[in-house]
């Protein structure tokens, strides 16, 4: 049975009054696709924040790659990929300076990060664009790149937030190729989305409602249970009890 990479117990965030998070208890295993769904609104933001150190709970714990969320937060940051959904990259720097200063963020020598940089292009069939500015990118592109700069240094895990959003099928397709090939390599990757054909493609999905996970399955298990025939029928059927959200 693989190891446990996220295990997290009644993980809750507040902001004033309002309860963002509410007592989330799940865990995700190592070389896991984890797609973590919800409808606008739903805390999937909120909750991947805590996951990735960058927020901290208000109530609960757990850890991620093996730190503990509340008190080693700095640990997990350097053992995780993140990817948001405004992305990190840098418009005004080309795409070959975007990949050396995340390599030089997460801490890998001048050396590594050259031979990478050549492997990496190639790889993404990106050797033309080595200079291009990242602005000039299409918005396809900038999403491969900007999830293989956050692979870079290999983390244990990978956080992506939307992904994909915005761009056509094919072009999602080939970004989840790229989710397979990180996956294969061992690395856990935990995904939002709202598009429920790659709910379909990952190892288990959790669905929030209102701050709460209210169903965690496999995708099939899911229909299953909601007798529905796709992802989507299982998420309508859980979004339609939601109160947040437009
Ligand atoms: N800093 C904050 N202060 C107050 N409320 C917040 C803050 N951040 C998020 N919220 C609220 O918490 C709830 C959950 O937001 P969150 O962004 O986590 O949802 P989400 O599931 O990621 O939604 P989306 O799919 O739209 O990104 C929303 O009602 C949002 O308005």
């Amino acid at each position: 049975m693989s190891k446990k990479v996220i295990e997290v117990f009644n993980l809750t965030k507040k902001f004033g009054n309002f309860t963002a998070v509410d007592r989330i208890s799940f865990d995700v295993k190592e070389g896991e696709i984890f797609g973590f769904l919800g409808a606008n609104g739903a805390g999937k933001t909120t909750a991947m924040q805590m996951l990735c150190g960058i927020s901290m709970p208000t109530a609960g714990e757990g850890t991620v790659a093996g730190y503990d969320i509340i008190k080693e937060n700095e640990r997990i940051k350097r053992n995780i990929g993140y990817m948001s959904q405004k992305f990190s990259l840098y418009e005004d720097l080309k795409v070959w300076e975007n990949i050396r200063l995340f390599g030089g963020i997460y801490g890998l020598s001048d050396k590594t990060i050259a031979e990478k940089t050549n492997e990496l292009l190639k790889q993404l069939d990106f050797e033309q664009e080595r200079n291009t500015l990242v602005k000039y990118l299409p918005l396809g592109w900038k999403q491969k790149l900007a999830f293989s700069v956050a692979i870079f240094h290999e983390p244990r895990i990978v956080f992506l937030d939307e992904p994909t959003g915005g761009v056509d099928p094919a072009m999602r397709r080939q970004f989840w190729e790229m989710i397979y090939d990180a996956a294969d390599r061992g690395i856990t990757v935990f995904v939002t989305t709202h598009y429920m054909d790659e709910a379909e493609y990952c190892n288990r999905v959790s669905i929030m409602v209102d701050g709460r996970i209210d169903a965690l399955d496999t995708p099939a298990e899911l229909r299953r249970r909601f007798s529905a025939d796709s992802m989507d029928e299982v998420f309508r059927q859980l979004a339609r009890k939601a109160k947040r959200g437009d």
